[in-house]
């Protein structure tokens, strides 16, 4: 059990902390310990989170911009000043190391601190009307309560990045965090009564029924939109369920990137990029690596460097040092990337390191396996594991249709210095982002979202306002 002010035990409603006498427990996915008991929100609780952002949304939104962005910004300095305490509470939860914990907190506030000042440039026109008796005028103004569902895998930043946004335009929040990991979403609202966010703009529930606590979020007639983030097959199923009152909606779903080192690459920048995309959170990314597409004339140095770099990885306890994969988040995930590994051998791949770890039933180490074709089951479905599978192939045009074939389209990656490749492929790429010559491609700065079946809507940069205003369109005549 961890104690720090930061670690609460039930559910954030109204400036409140909930009690219950049903409980569930918060496991630590590298030894299994407990690591805390929180109270089960059920219906009512999040019926009465909704209503509590309904009753705040009209101060809120009735604050000037400046006024919201100075809050914002003083949540933002209280994370970052908690940093290391919110970083030592999602390892616990979650299990990666430490430092990329540290980098996750980092991540999520810079949302905060971009939409502090972004939600201070929501813009209207005034467009020629006509007729001269006529003016058109169009404002812009904050959807509503809007209501959100996170996943585990990064358990304080994809709230940060929905919130921030949802927050700055002037809409109050509803956030249902995922059962496995809901302490670092409770500790960001704990600061946030810190930063002075009034009762009922930002409510957190938690709980193990997120089947039914999703059904109220989805289909509350309060809730104005609804954004969610998590696998592609439950965004379809809440999708649906969002249908009935008509919400908006946006979705950060699945993904799975091709990483494509073409001859004219830089071969040792495509190998540390890729081990850094592939291994990051221990291959638990929604934009992680999930094939490794190579030129067949530079496979063999490629998969050299890569297998050596893989080999020097460490596995272990995300709070001890030097540690750069933790433990997957479940028994159950272990399970599904062994399968994988095992039907890909089966069919004709080769394992040229990694397999099965006796660290823990969560452990499997950083794999390589080769030999793989694009239709086997490890490159067909989002691994979501330490497991990096090696395709080659001949021409750019072969590399490109591998790439796209997928229902996926959130992130892909290729290495080539060619200018006339580097368009020609970024161009025929169907996937929302693309790094080019880079992995590093998440910051507040640029519009992270897929297309296809990864989902709809962007988070951060410019345009992440967006999904959280409406558009008022006013004429005035008689003039
Ligand atoms: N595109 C992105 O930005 C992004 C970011 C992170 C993770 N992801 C994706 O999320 C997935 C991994 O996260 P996960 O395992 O938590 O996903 P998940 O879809 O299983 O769960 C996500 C959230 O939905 C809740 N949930 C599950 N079933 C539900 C239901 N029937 N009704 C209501 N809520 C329900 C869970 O409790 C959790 O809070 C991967 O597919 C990954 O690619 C995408
Ligand atoms: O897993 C999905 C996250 O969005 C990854 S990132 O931290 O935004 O790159």
């Amino acid at each position: 059990m961890i104690h720090s002010s930061l670690v609460k035990h039930s559910s954030f409603i109204n400036g409140q902390w909930l009690s219950s006498e049903d409980t569930f427990d918060v496991i630590n996915p590298y030894n299994q310990e407990l690591v805390a008991k929180l109270a089960n929100a059920n219906v009512v609780d999040t019926e009465n989170a909704v209503t509590a952002a309904k009753q705040a949304l009209k101060a809120w939104s009735a604050l000037s911009a400046d006024d919201r962005s100075i809050i914002l910004r003083k949540w933002f300095d209280l994370i970052m000043a908690n940093q290391d305490e919110l970083a030592t509470i999602l390892t616990l939860e979650q299990g990666k190391p430490l430092a990329e914990a540290k980098g996750e907190i980092a991540y999520g506030a810079s949302f905060i601190e971009w939409f502090a000042e972004e939600g201070k440039r929501v813009y209207g026109d005034t467009i020629q009307a006509p007729s001269a008796d006529k003016r058109i005028v169009v404002i812009k103004q904050p959807v509503g309560v809007v209501a959100a569902i996170t996943p585990w895998n990064f358990p304080n930043a994809m709230i940060a990045r929905k919130a921030a946004a949802a927050l700055a335009a002037g809409c109050t929040f509803v956030i249902k965090p995922a059962t496995l990991t809901p302490l670092s979403a409770l500790a960001l609202a704990e600061l946030s009564i810190q930063a002075g966010i009034p009762p009922g703009v930002f409510n957190v529930v938690v709980g193990n029924d997120s089947k039914t606590l999703g059904k109220v979020l989805t289909t509350h007639k309060d809730v104005a939109k609804f954004t969610f983030t998590g696998s592609t097959a439950v965004g379809k199923t809440l999708l649906k369920q969002c249908t009935s009152t008509v919400k908006k909606v946006s979705m950060e779903l699945g993904g799975n990137a091709p990483f494509i080192v073409f001859d004219d690459a830089d071969i040792d920048a495509a190998v540390k990029s890729a081990i850094s995309s592939k291994f990051r959170n221990a291959g638990q990314t929604c934009v992680c690596t999930n094939r490794i597409l190579v030129q067949e004339s530079i496979l063999e140095e490629f998969t050299n460097k890569f297998v050596s770099a893989v080999k020097s990885l460490q596995l272990g306890n995300g709070l001890d040092d030097n540690i750069s994969i933790g433990p997957m988040i479940t028994k159950e995930a272990t399970c599904t990337v062994t399968q994988l590994v095992e039907d890909s051998i089966k069919a004709g791949a080769e394992l040229l390191t990694g397999g099965n770890s006796d660290l823990g039933e969560n452990f499997y180490q950083p794999t390589v396996l080769s030999g793989v074709t694009n239709t086997m089951p490890i490159a067909t479905n989002e691994v979501f594991g330490p497991i990096a599978p090696i395709i080659s192939f001949n021409t750019e045009q072969q590399a490109i249709d591998m790439a796209n074939d997928t229902d996926y389209g959130l992130a892909a990656y290729f290495y080539a210095r060619d200018i006339g490749r580097v368009w020609r492929v970024a161009e025929a790429l169907q996937f929302g982002m693309v790094g080019i010559n880079d992995s590093a491609i998440s910051n507040a700065a640029a519009p992270f979202g897929g297309i296809k079946q990864s989902g709809s809507g962007r988070e951060g940069s410019k345009y992440g306002l967006d999904d959280y205003l409406e558009i008022k369109y006013l004429s005035m005549g008689g003039i």
